[in-house]
C-alpha cells in the first residue's frame, strides 16, 4: 500500500532537531540501517514513511510531488520555488534552524549603513568603474526581488555557492547577501549588516506538496495533523 512520504534532512542539526520535534509529538523518526545508510523508519503514525534527503533538495521534491510532506528551511523553499505558495503549503514553523538572510558590506564603508546609502554607493561605483556593484549570493531570487522592490539600482548579482563572506576579500564582489545566525562569520570577515536589509527570517518549517497525489491518504493525513497539533491542511 502506498504511504504519505515525509522528507526530512538527512544529516546534521536539522535532522536531529526534526527528529526531536516529531518525537515530542509522539511520532518517532529514526534512521534505520547502518550509520551511513540513508534509510528511515516511522513509529507512532500510520501510513507515513520517511525519506532522508538533502535539505537543499527538499523544495524541488515537494514541487515535483515526489514527497507529500517535507521539512526544510523557509529560505530554501522561497528561493528555489517560483511563486512558492502556489506549490507548497506551510503547515508549521518548527522553532529551530533560525537564520537571517541579510545584505552586508565592508566595515570600512563608513558612508554605507542602509539601503539608501547602498543605492548611492552603487550609483557612484558604476560611474567610477564602468560596471555595476557586485553582490555575491546563492539566494538569487530572494535578493533580486528584494532590491527591486526597495528601489535599489545599479547592482548585479554574482553567484557564490559557499564561503560567500570571503568574496569581498577575494575581490570578486563588493557586497554579499547571505544567511547569518550567530554573526561570527560576518565579524571574522570584517563585514557589517545594512540596517534595513533583512530580506528573510528563515526557520525550519513543515511543508505540504500541492502537486503530490493525496488520494487515498486523507485519513492518515488527518490523523497525522491531529497528532502533530496542526489544523487539517487544505491542499
Ligand atoms: N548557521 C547556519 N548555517 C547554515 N545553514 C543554516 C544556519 N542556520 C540555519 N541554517 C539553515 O539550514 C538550512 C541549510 O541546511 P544544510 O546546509 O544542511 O542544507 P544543504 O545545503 O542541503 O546541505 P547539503 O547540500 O550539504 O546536504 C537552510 O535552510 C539554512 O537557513
Ligand atoms: O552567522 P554564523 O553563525 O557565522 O553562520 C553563518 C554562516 O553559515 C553558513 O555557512 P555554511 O556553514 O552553511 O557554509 P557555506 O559557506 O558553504 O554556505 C552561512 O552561509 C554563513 O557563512
Amino acid at each position: 500500500m502506498s504511504t504519505i512520504k515525509l522528507g526530512v534532512p538527512s544529516k546534521g542539526r536539522l535532522m536531529e532537531k526534526t527528529f526531536e520535534w516529531f518525537g515530542a509529538r509522539g511520532v518517532t523518526l529514526r534512521r534505520s540501517g547502518s550509520e551511513r545508510e540513508y534509510a528511515g523508519a516511522v513509529e507512532g503514525a500510520e501510513g507515513v514513511s520517511l525519506v532522508l534527503l538533502s535539505a537543499g533538495e527538499i523544495p524541488r521534491e515537494l514541487a515535483a510531488g515526489r514527497i507529500h510532506l517535507g521539512v526544510t528551511g523557509s529560505d530554501l523553499v522561497q528561493e528555489k520555488l517560483a511563486d512558492w505558495e502556489s506549490q507548497v503549503a506551510s503547515l508549521a514553523p518548527m522553532g529551530f534552524g533560525h537564520a537571517d538572510l541579510i545584505i552586508a558590506v565592508p566595515d570600512c564603508w563608513a558612508d554605507v549603513d542602509c539601503l539608501e546609502d547602498l543605492d548611492a554607493a552603487a550609483h557612484q561605483f558604476r560611474a567610477a568603474h564602468g560596471f555595476r556593484l557586485r553582490i555575491a549570493t546563492k539566494y538569487h531570487r530572494l535578493v533580486r526581488e528584494f532590491l527591486t522592490q526597495q528601489g535599489v539600482a545599479d547592482w548585479q548579482l554574482v553567484d557564490s555557492q559557499g564561503a560567500t563572506e570571503g568574496t569581498i576579500a577575494n575581490l570578486t564582489a563588493e557586497a554579499i547577501a547571505d544567511i547569518t545566525s550567530s554573526g561570527e562569520t560576518l565579524r571574522a570577515n570584517h563585514l557589517k549588516i545594512l540596517s534595513d536589509a533583512l530580506i528573510h527570517q528563515s526557520q525550519a518549517t513543515l511543508f505540504a506538496a500541492r502537486a503530490a497525489d493525496w488520494s487515498g491518504h486523507e485519513t492518515h493525513l488527518a490523523a497525522l495533523a491531529q497528532q502533530l497539533g496542526l489544523d487539517a491542511p487544505a491542499l
